[in-house]
């Protein structure tokens, strides 16, 4: 994996309490290792005698044009890692040609984030006041905001074995509300447990923006998020961290591909750690790959300038492991890249 010795300066160097924050998953922790684990039971069939002198990973996704196919995955509280928190993430992964998904818990305001991105995207998680969702999705909006990312799968946050939960860490009341004006109370900053499939459309027409649907793992869900208006699918199990035992996303993924036959982009995240496991992922028919801890290690460890590297570093890894595959473009990928499953 690329970021092994990158994730062990991070922990040398955060507080044992946010390391386990950012690298722990939920309840035993088996979904959190079958992420990696999935991926890498994919066995690949090279090309061979291709010309691969040049290689290009450049995507066009939902109108904006990136320099891979990876994305930044939202994640809470970025403060935790570096004072400079979102916006030093916002510029790296800017100056890298990427695009970043900004949590509804992030730790600097939207429209400052704004002012330090390229393409982004706005996470929401829905809460208990819909009139404070309304009024965070129409600021994104405002501030450039090209798509919602509906997150799905956590109407309760996912109990944690390394962590007691978000009071522990050391977070002020500013940088735990940064986006929460009027609130002043961190219990009514939480996320709303009767989220619906009626929500896609109500972001939509209160942000006149497109919505993905983050958190699928299933066919049928994925038909019903299209059937209610999203622009895209995230098939996600929140980096392992909500329903321990679900699926691995690359085992998810291949049923909701065929089930949505293009008629909306199907992403995935959770355990992508190298440029073989973004071939893999594309060549199940997912159109990007997000990124989730690898980018905290790098902003931890070097600021905006660490966020870039990661992402350069996966970028460069995927040019590689196409040219390896005798592939010179993305849309050149397809499943006739994986070998069938090995019998058990
Ligand atoms: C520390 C941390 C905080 C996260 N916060 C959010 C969040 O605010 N919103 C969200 O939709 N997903 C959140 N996620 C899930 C990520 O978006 C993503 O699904 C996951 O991290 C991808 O897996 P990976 O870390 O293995 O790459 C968080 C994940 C981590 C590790
Ligand atoms: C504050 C949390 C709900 C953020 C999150 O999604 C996570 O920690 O996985």
């Amino acid at each position: 994996m690329l970021y092994e010795a990158l994730e062990a300066q991070a922990r040398e160097r955060l507080p044992q309490v946010v390391f386990d924050y950012f690298a722990g998953g939920s309840g035993e922790e088996s979904t959190l290792a079958d992420n990696t684990a999935a991926w890498a039971r994919l066995r690949l069939r090279p090309r061979v005698l291709r010309d691969v002198s040049s290689v290009d990973t450049t995507t066009e996704l939902l109108g904006s044009t990136l320099s891979s196919p990876v994305l930044v995955a939202p994640t809470a509280f970025h403060s935790l890692a570096h004072p400079d928190a979102e916006l030093a993430t916002a510029q790296g992964t800017r100056e890298a040609g990427s695009l970043l998904v900004l949590s509804s818990r992030s730790s600097r305001r939207i429209e400052d984030v704004a002012s330090h991105a390229g393409p982004w995207w706005f996470q929401v998680y829905v809460f208990r006041d819909r009139g404070l969702t309304r009024a965070l999705v129409q600021r994104a909006a405002a501030a450039g905001a090209r798509a919602l990312v509906l997150t799905a799968d956590t109407p309760y946050v996912g109990r944690k074995r390394r962590n007691r939960g978000d009071t522990s860490l050391p977070l002020s009341d500013e940088d735990f509300l940064a986006n929460l004006e009027g609130l002043t109370h961190r219990a009514l900053a939480e996320q709303a447990p009767d989220v619906t499939f009626a929500d896609i459309s109500r972001l939509s027409e209160d942000s006149g923006l497109p919505v993905l649907v983050k958190g699928v793992l299933r066919a049928d869900d994925a038909l019903e998020c299209l059937h209610h208006g999203a622009s895209g699918l995230i098939v996600s199990n929140h980096g392992g961290r909500q329903l321990d035992g679900a699926l691995a996303t690359a085992d998810a993924l291949p049923e909701i591909v065929s089930a949505t036959e293009d008629r909306a982009p199907v992403l995935v995240d959770g355990g992508v750690r190298s440029g073989r496991d973004v071939l893999r992922a594309l060549a199940l028919g997912a159109r990007a790959v997000l990124l989730g801890r690898p980018v905290l290690w790098g902003l931890a460890t070097g600021g905006a300038a660490g966020v870039r590297q990661v992402l350069e570093t996966l970028r460069e890894d995927t040019a590689h492991t196409l040219a390896l595959a005798g592939l010179s473009r993305l849309s050149a990928v397809g499943p006739d890249v994986l070998a069938p499953p090995r019998a058990p």
